[in-house]
């Protein structure tokens, strides 16, 4: 049922689908009343002459029932990839829409395996399997019904000798659904070993860890291959009483129906129809073991999808949203608390009550020790997370009353990981501005500007210039030159607050200083809150806020801080050191 407003649109084709196999199981079902009447007719009337008519109904019969066989496999199998990319779009939306929180969380290989083959199983499911076991049901019960109209006893015979098959398929179902559940995740979990060591391949080289991977890798191959044969095995089991079953049912019914046809109660053709119609009805039976495997397979992916469509997301856009046609990029953080959803319960909250003010078009420089919590105040701005307690506002509206995407065209970020995606140097840096998709002398010269505040004209001498493909499936650039794009990214989104989380960090000394210069001409337009790791960053804001034990402990101008607050000058000295050993490694390795 949850499946169904994916369906909705491809049901007249199901249907169809459906209609065509159901006539497709009738017609079979009629040609053993055809098959009845030539029987008892040649024989009764002695004149071989009898049996033509009949044998051109039978074969037109037959020919009639592969055209509807032919008709439902290409009526179902539209419907089946539809139906799958329409639930790949929603679980692509969904990924988009969940917060950071879920994503922190989830491993990545889960996810790729429930957009890939979790779908393909319901995709096979919907186009083969519902409505065969749709058609099979009701093929067997209408079967049933001319069985036991045909003789009464040989066809109570039959049902009886069936009933062990539906106790089977519920056991079995018991049995499997809980293996069939436990391999889709371990192919999860195998995917994401895959996925993890292709993006760290480089560190597992460097650290000789190649082989530490493989047997990781090979241990995890292992329990799925497993599980895959207890799989395997449930349904080999349920094959064996699938095919034995109707076995017994057959020779019952044969002792019995000679034994009828002996005492006259049974004529020699409705003998021969009613196996011939029993025979029709044992594919359907047998078949219903491997359509319920299918059948559960595809609950276990669909519950699978849903884990992830219902996840629950508690960062949304508001009801109402507040607009903000021109905001000025007051920024504030107000006696702002949080903690990690995940984190112990006797642990302080990280960020402890913060209280910070940038005023319309400051630079702030944010400073504080190593895991003071400088990333996740920035995180907050956009709400990759949301506050526990207080409020981040931008000119005096709450963020989380603005509209989301209202909320990331006032304000960008850049970060020191530098994802870049598989597209143009032009597309990752327009991302933030998608009415310049096309191009245009205004989005070109938006383009120029934020590639030179970024100090990242190098993406000229590539070889199609901004048109070269980067990201996983395009050139590879180095850290630097990847950092220099997303930061080229974050100017031309013209935010009113730019908010940039060390995206320096893997520049040399020298570019560094060059796109410091180039950004003050920014800066001087936008408000900007910047987390510091060197002291020339600081050296670029107006005034500078001290992180310390979850709180801002001083606000100030660098040179009356340095005079101020101790902790403030042993972090800058701190920076200052690693500066000059980042300096010295540089120059070595000039
Ligand atoms: N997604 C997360 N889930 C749980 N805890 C996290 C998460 N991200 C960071 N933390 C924890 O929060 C604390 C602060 O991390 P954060 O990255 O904000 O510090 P930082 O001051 O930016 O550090 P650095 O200067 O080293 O970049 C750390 O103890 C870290 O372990």
């Amino acid at each position: 049922m949850r499946l169904y407003p994916f369906a909705r649109p491809a049901l007249p084709r199901l249907a169809l689908g459906m209609l065509a196999a159901l006539l497709a199981a009738l017609v079979a079902l009629a040609i053993p009343q055809v098959l009845q009447r030539l029987v008892d007719g040649a024989l009764t009337r002695q004149d071989a002459s009898q049996i033509w008519p009949a044998v051109i109904v039978v074969l037109v019969l037959g020919v009639i029932e592969a055209v509807l066989i032919a008709l439902r496999r290409w009526f179902v199998l539209g419907p089946g990839t539809h139906i799958e990319a329409r639930m790949r779009n929603a679980l692509y939306a969904r990924l988009q829409d969940l917060p950071v929180t879920f994503h922190d969380k989830w491993p990545s290989g889960q996810l790729l395996s429930r957009a890939v083959s979790d779908l393909n199983l319901i995709r096979r499911w919907i186009s083969f399997g519902l409505v065969l076991l749709i058609v099979n049901v009701v093929t067997i019960v209408i079967g049933a019904m001319i069985l036991v109209s045909m003789n009464w006893i040989l066809g109570v015979i039959f049902l009886v000798c069936s009933v062990p098959l539906w106790i089977v398929g519920y056991l079995f179902e018991e049995k499997y659904s809980v293996v069939a559940r436990r391999s889709q995740d371990q192919a999860g979990d195998l995917a994401t070993a895959v996925e993890e060591s292709v993006h760290g391949i480089r560190v597992l080289k460097a650290f000789g860890r190649g082989k530490f991977a493989l047997k990781n890798f090979s241990d995890q191959a292992e329990s799925l291959r497993g599980t895959e044969i207890e799989k395997a095995r449930a349904i080999a089991g349920i094959w064996l009483w699938l095919l034995m079953i109707p076995d017994v049912a057959f020779a019952l019914c044969l002792v019995a129906g000679v034994w009828l046809a002996s005492q006259g109660e049974f004529s020699v053709g409705g003998l021969v129809a009613f196996f011939a119609t029993a025979t029709v009805l044992r594919w359907p039976i047998e078949s219903v073991g491997f359509l319920l495997s299918m059948t559960f397979d595809a609950r276990t992916a669909t519950d699978r999808f849903f884990d992830v469509l219902d996840a629950p997301n508690a960062i949304t856009d508001p009801e109402h949203p507040v607009t903000i046609d021109r905001p000025s990029g007051r920024l504030a953080f107000e006696r702002v608390h949080f903690r990690y959803p995940d984190s112990p319960s006797r642990f302080p909250d990280l960020l402890d009550g913060v209280d910070l003010v940038l005023e319309p078009g400051e630079t702030m420089a944010l400073v504080g020790l190593t895991g003071s919590g400088k990333s996740t105040l920035t995180a907050l701005t956009t709400r990759l997370y949301d506050v526990t307690e207080g409020a981040v506002t931008l000119d005096g509206v709450d963020v989380r009353h603005l509209g989301r995407e209202e909320l990331r065209r006032h304000l960008s970020m850049a970060f020191e990981d530098a994802t870049l995606f598989s597209a143009s140097v032009r597309d990752n840096v327009l991302l933030g501005r998608p009415e310049w998709a096309e191009r245009s002398p205004e989005a070109d010269a938006a383009l120029e500007e934020a590639l030179m505040v970024a100090q990242a004209g190098f993406v000229h001498d590539l070889p199609e210039g901004v048109d070269t493909l980067v990201g996983e499936e395009g050139m590879s650039l180095s850290g630097g030159q990847r950092q220099r794009i997303a930061l080229a990214r974050a100017v031309a989104a013209k935010p009113a607050v730019l908010v940039l989380d060390d995206p320096l960090s893997a520049l040399d000394v020298d570019t560094e200083s060059l796109v410091e210069a180039a950004l003050r001409e920014v800066l001087s337009s936008t408000t900007a809150l910047i987390v510091a790791h060197r002291p020339s960053t600081v050296m670029l804001a107006d005034r500078v806020a001290l992180l310390e034990n979850g709180r801002v402990t001083a606000v100030g101008r660098h040179s009356d801080l340095l005079r101020e607050s101790e902790h403030y000058k042993f972090v800058i000295s701190s920076l200052e050191d690693e500066e000059r050993r980042e300096s010295a490694r540089e120059e070595v390795a000039r």
